[in-house]
C-alpha cells in the first residue's frame, strides 16, 4: 500500500488550527497524519490532540524528520527563528508550505538546504468550513508537481488561484483578512438593528441571511455586483437613501484604504526580513 502523505505544521494557532479542520472535514487526510508542533504552549497542543486528534510528537524535531510536507504557520515576526531552530531538519525532499504574510519564498529558502522546494500561500480562515480563498507561489526549487501537491491540498478547502510572488502581498490585503472586513460589516450591520429595537437574535438572523443570499446571488446569477445593487435600488426609496449615507461617509474609499492599507502591511512584515536574504 502507498505510503501516506504525513504533514508536520509549524505553529499551532488560528490558522494552523482553521486548515487542520477543514482538511480533516474534507477527508484530505487522516488525524494520524497530522504532526503538530508550536514553541512552548502545551495547553494549545493538547487542546488541538483532543479536538482533531492530531498528533503531537514529544520531539518537536522528530515531527519534521517524519513528514512530507512541513506547513509553516508561525506569524512572520516568528518565522526567522522558526526556520533557524527548524530548518536544518527540513530536508530537500520535503515541500514547504508557507502560509505566513509577507514572508518571501527567496527569505525562507536562505535559511534551507540549497534545492528546498517551496511554496508561499495566503489561504484565509473560512478554510475551517472548506470555503476558503487562497493564492499560491511558486519559489525557486519548487517543481510543477510540488505546486499540483499544494493547489490539490487547498482546493480540498475552498478555491485556489496561482499567483506571481509579486500580487501575494495584494491577495493578503483582499482574501487573507477579507474576512475580518466582512466580519466587521456584519457587526455593524446587527449592531444598528438593535439600536433601532430589534432584538439581538432577530437583528442577527436577518444580517446573516442577507450576508447569505448576497454572496449566493453573486456566485449563482454571474451578475456584476453593480448590477445586483441597482436591482434592490429603487428610485427615491430606502436603499437609495441608505447608500447615498454609505457614499457621504466615504465607504468605497474606506474598504479600498483597508485593503491598500492592509497590503501595505504585509510588505512591512516581509520588509523587515528582506536586508538579510543573500542574493
Ligand atoms: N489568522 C488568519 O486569518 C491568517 C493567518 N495567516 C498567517 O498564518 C500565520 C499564523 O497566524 P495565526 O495562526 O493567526 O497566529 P497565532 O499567533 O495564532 O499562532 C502562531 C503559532 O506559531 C507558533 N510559533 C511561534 N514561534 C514558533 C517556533 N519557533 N517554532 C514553532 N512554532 C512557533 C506559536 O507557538 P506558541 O503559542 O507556543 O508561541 C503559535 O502556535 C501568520 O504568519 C499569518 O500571517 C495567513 C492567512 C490568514
Ligand atoms: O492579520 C494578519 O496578519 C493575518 C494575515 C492575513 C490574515 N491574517
Amino acid at each position: 500500500m502507498e505510503r501516506q502523505i504525513r504533514y508536520c505544521f509549524i505553529g499551532a494557532g488560528s490558522m494552523a488550527e482553521a486548515m487542520i479542520a477543514g482538511l480533516l472535514k474534507k477527508g484530505m487526510a487522516e488525524a494520524e497524519q497530522i504532526m503538530v508542533i508550536n514553541r512552548q504552549n502545551r495547553a494549545r497542543l493538547a487542546y488541538l490532540n483532543r479536538e482533531y486528534g492530531v498528533q503531537i510528537p514529544e520531539n518537536k524535531g522528530d515531527a519534521i524528520l517524519q513528514s512530507d510536507i512541513v506547513i509553516l504557520a508561525a506569524k512572520p515576526k516568528d518565522i526567522p527563528d522558526a526556520l533557524t531552530q527548524w530548518g536544518p531538519m527540513i530536508r530537500t525532499d520535503h515541500l514547504v508550505i508557507s502560509v505566513a504574510a509577507g514572508i518571501s519564498t527567496a527569505f525562507i529558502e536562505h535559511h534551507l538546504k540549497e534545492g528546498t522546494a517551496v511554496i508561499r500561500s495566503m489561504p484565509n480562515t473560512s478554510c475551517t468550513i472548506g470555503l476558503s480563498a487562497t493564492a499560491i507561489c511558486q519559489g525557486r526549487w519548487a517543481t510543477r508537481e510540488n505546486m499540483e501537491t499544494a493547489r490539490s491540498l487547498f482546493q480540498a478547502i475552498g478555491i485556489v488561484v496561482e499567483v506571481p510572488e509579486e500580487a501575494m502581498d495584494t491577495v493578503t490585503g483582499l482574501s487573507g483578512s477579507g474576512p475580518a472586513y466582512i466580519y466587521y460589516m456584519v457587526e455593524a450591520m446587527q449592531q444598528a438593528g438593535v439600536e433601532a429595537g430589534l432584538n439581538t437574535d432577530i437583528a442577527r438572523q436577518l444580517t446573516l441571511q442577507t450576508l447569505l443570499g448576497a454572496a449566493h446571488m453573486l456566485m449563482e446569477t454571474e451578475e456584476e455586483p453593480a448590477e445586483l445593487r441597482r436591482k434592490v435600488t429603487s428610485p427615491g426609496g430606502t436603499t437609495m437613501a441608505g447608500l447615498e449615507t454609505l457614499r457621504q461617509y466615504q465607504f468605497e474609499k474606506a474598504v479600498q484604504s483597508a485593503i491598500f492599507r492592509a497590503k501595505e502591511r504585509s510588505k512591512e512584515l516581509g520588509g523587515t526580513f528582506t536586508t538579510t536574504v543573500k542574493s
